[in-house]
């Protein structure tokens, strides 16, 4: 079983511990929440430890908190920032999943908020995704770039252990769920169009959202498994079936708009708002699948450990000040 060990804390100043609340002593930590739009906090306040990693790639999107859920110790990483400062094409995927794997995490569970373009995945669904296609641009997408070439091997992006154990936590919760959806990830930040909503569709996509890639593949070029829990918060571009705005076709009707027709094309604000709502369920999966993931849980072995071990090793630059002008003694200035 591959495996690592993380560095001894304040190693060139890597890992600073910002608020030990308890005593961390830095041991690996083996499992991460990625929360996305509407989850910025896993632990009560004033029960974790924070810690800012550098990396090699900069700045996470956050601090880290390292602390206990549903009886496992967990990191939490919200990858759009505590304050959702972080537009999902400018997230430093690479510096988040790098930072989680040198703390010596194995298995991730990511939330998305995503919209059902296909009829099936309507709002208020959780769904483990299993399949993505990539509609992104120009994000850095790989830690194999430089010196060492590997090539992922990437058909079934999920880890399919964890995936098990998602699928029977949300089952034993009597959750309504689909238990395999194909996600497309667009670039972002503007939702999709109608003709795009429609074409995604047709191409076999369930759902649709801004980050699924490439945060799932960094992570497996790093050896980490992925379970994803989508909650489907819009019908996107509203094509498909959707809890009706009744207050906004009716009154489009009334007033004879052509929108008399389109019901819950997708806002940001109808998107946090249906976050909101759905917070109580979107924790308890997490938490079940806190709970069910085997203790001895291992990920797959899809890149050489060796490799993996190169990229951990790259050098984190440290920072130092730049010195102000100087005035020498008898210097023309
Ligand atoms: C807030 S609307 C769009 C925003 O929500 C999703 O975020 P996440 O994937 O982190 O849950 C989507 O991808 C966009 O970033
Ligand atoms: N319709 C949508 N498109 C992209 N990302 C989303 N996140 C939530 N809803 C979305």
């Amino acid at each position: 079983m591959q495996d690592w060990t993380p560095r001894p804390p304040n190693e060139e100043h890597r890992v600073t511990e910002q608020t030990p609340a308890q005593p961390l002593a830095h041991a690996p930590v083996r499992i991460a929440v990625i929360g996305g739009s509407g989850l910025y906090r896993l632990f009560d306040a004033g029960t974790v430890s924070s810690l800012v990693v550098d990396t090699p790639y900069g700045p996470t999107s956050a601090p880290i908190t390292v602390g206990e859920r549903a009886g496992r110790r967990v990191a939490f990483l919200p990858r759009h920032g505590a304050g959702h400062t972080e537009a999902p094409h400018r997230i430093n995927y690479r510096a988040n999943i790098w930072a989680l794997a040198s703390l010596g995490v194995r298995a991730i569970i990511s939330s998305s908020a995503v919209g059902g373009v296909s009829p099936e995945y309507p709002p208020g669904l959780l769904v483990v995704t299993d399949q993505f296609i990539d509609r992104t641009s120009g994000r850095a997408d790989t830690f194999f770039d430089e010196g060492v070439v590997a090539h992922l091997a990437a058909a079934d992006p999920f880890d399919p252990v964890l995936r098990r154990t998602a699928i029977a936590a949300l089952g034993e919760l009597g959750e309504r769920f689909a238990p395999t959806g194909t996600v497309v990830v667009i670039q972002g930040p503007r939702f999709s169009t109608r003709a795009e909503s429609l074409w995604f569709r047709a191409a076999g996509a369930h759902i649709v959202n801004m980050t699924q890639y490439p945060e799932v593949v960094l992570a497996s070029e790093l050896g980490i498994g992925t379970v994803n829990l989508s909650f489907v918060t819009d019908a996107d571009a509203g094509l498909a079936p959707a809890e009706p705005d009744a207050d906004a076709v009716a009154s489009a009707l009334e007033a004879r708009l052509p929108e008399a027709t389109e019901t819950d094309a997708v806002t940001a604000e109808l998107v946090f708002a249906r976050l909101a709502a759905a917070q109580p369920r979107i924790l308890a999966a997490i938490d079940g699948i806190l709970r069910g993931i085997p203790a001895g849980y291992a990920p797959r072995t899809l890149i050489d450990p060796e490799l993996i071990r190169a990229v951990l090793d790259r050098p984190v630059p440290v920072l130092h000040p730049v010195p102000g002008p100087t005035t020498e003694p008898g210097s023309a200035r």
